[in-house]
């Protein structure tokens, strides 16, 4: 790949399971004064790539990964976006990766690692202080949360605010037993200070481990042929409609969601607003409707994900449907 600057481009991969706090953080970090000209990558698990225009509304220059998760088409969507990134005038002084939420961060550094143009300054894992020892305790979606922990150079334990510190200190001792090499900080909101996100000090202490280079040839040449495949055990449903919807069953339907589903969220028209944007949050116990204080859209998109084998949205759909207005 050429840039026309003949420069490299830093590149920090920021990973973690559904609804741990990625966007929240690239949101956070592209509103910083020291962001620069940020290029972002977002690659959203489900049929809507909702985060795509959360992170665009933040003043990020975004493209969306659509063909499905990043790590399943590896070779071709992602290749293709930081072709069209590092050709981009001017050239981005960083690139962020936006992995889904059920993709394996480190595989997807990798292409950083084997294009010369990139030098990866590490991989970010957010981890859901909320919700990680059930998702460990899911033999279904265990694996894809350890391979995404394991990935880190960084290890950022986001929502402390909805657990306790004995909670804290636990999870805090047992991802430092899963990835001694990582550090780890405690976030809400996934607010860490700007130098841990792009302090060269720092930045060295989440460059790629030295396995990785040894690594990095084989797999981006099998990559393509032989990815790990999400969808057999985890499945998407996209509500859509183009009338208002009610706010109280909107809040109604994230109070009582049922218990398979692993994430909820969307962008939305209620009948109480119908001006502007809202947006729709389910992440375990994260549950939020607000504004996006942007003009509303004229269809309304819901994304829930859940494993293959529970996902059953029928009584979703019928709570849905005496929402419309
Ligand atoms: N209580 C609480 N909520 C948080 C925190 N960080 C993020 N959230 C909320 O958790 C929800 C999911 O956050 P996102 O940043 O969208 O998570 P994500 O990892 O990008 O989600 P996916 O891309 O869908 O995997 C949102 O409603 C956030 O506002 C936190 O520290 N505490």
């Amino acid at each position: 790949m050429i840039n026309q600057a003949g420069k490299t481009i830093p590149l920090t991969v920021v990973g973690g399971f559904l609804g741990s706090g990625k966007t929240t953080l690239i949101n956070r970090i592209l509103q910083s004064d020291r962001a620069g000209r940020t290029a972002v990558l977002v690659n959203d698990f489900g049929s809507v790539n909702v985060d795509e225009r959360m992170i665009a509304a933040a003043g990020g220059q975004t493209i969306a990964l659509t063909n499905g998760c990043v790590c399943c088409s590896i070779g071709d969507d992602l290749t293709e976006a930081l072709i069209r990134v590092s050709e981009m005038h001017p050239v981005p002084e960083w690139i962020v990766i936006e992995t889904s939420g059920v993709a394996d961060p480190r595989q997807i550094a990798q292409v950083g690692v084997v294009d010369p143009i990139l030098v990866v300054d590490g991989v970010m894992v957010l981890v859901d202080a909320s919700t990680v020892e059930a998702h460990m305790e899911d033999s279904r979606i265990a694996d894809t949360v350890l391979r995404q922990i394991e990935a880190a150079d960084m290890l950022i334990l986001n929502k402390a605010d909805l657990v306790g510190s004995a909670d804290i200190t636990r999870l805090r001792s047992w991802l430092s037993r899963v990835v001694p090499e990582a550090t780890i900080h405690v976030a809400m909101d996934a607010d860490i200070p700007w130098e841990l996100v792009r302090s060269p000090d720092v930045a060295r202490s989440v460059k790629p481990r030295g396995r990785v280079p040894d690594q990095c040839v084989k797999l981006a040449t099998t990559m393509s042929a032989g990815p790990v495949e999400h969808d057999h055990i985890y499945a998407t449903w996209t509500y859509e409609t183009s009338r208002d919807l009610s706010r109280d069953k909107l809040r109604l339907l994230l109070d009582e969601m049922p218990p398979h589903v692993l994430r909820a969220k969307g962008l939305v028209r209620l009948e109480s607003e119908p001006a502007v944007e809202t947006i729709i949050q389910f992440a375990g116990h994260s549950r939020a409707l607000k504004s996006s204080g942007r003009a509303a859209p004229d269809v309304s998109r819901i994304v829930f994900i859940s494993t293959s084998e529970d996902a059953d949205f029928a009584a979703i759909r019928e709570l849905l449907l005496t929402a419309e207005c």
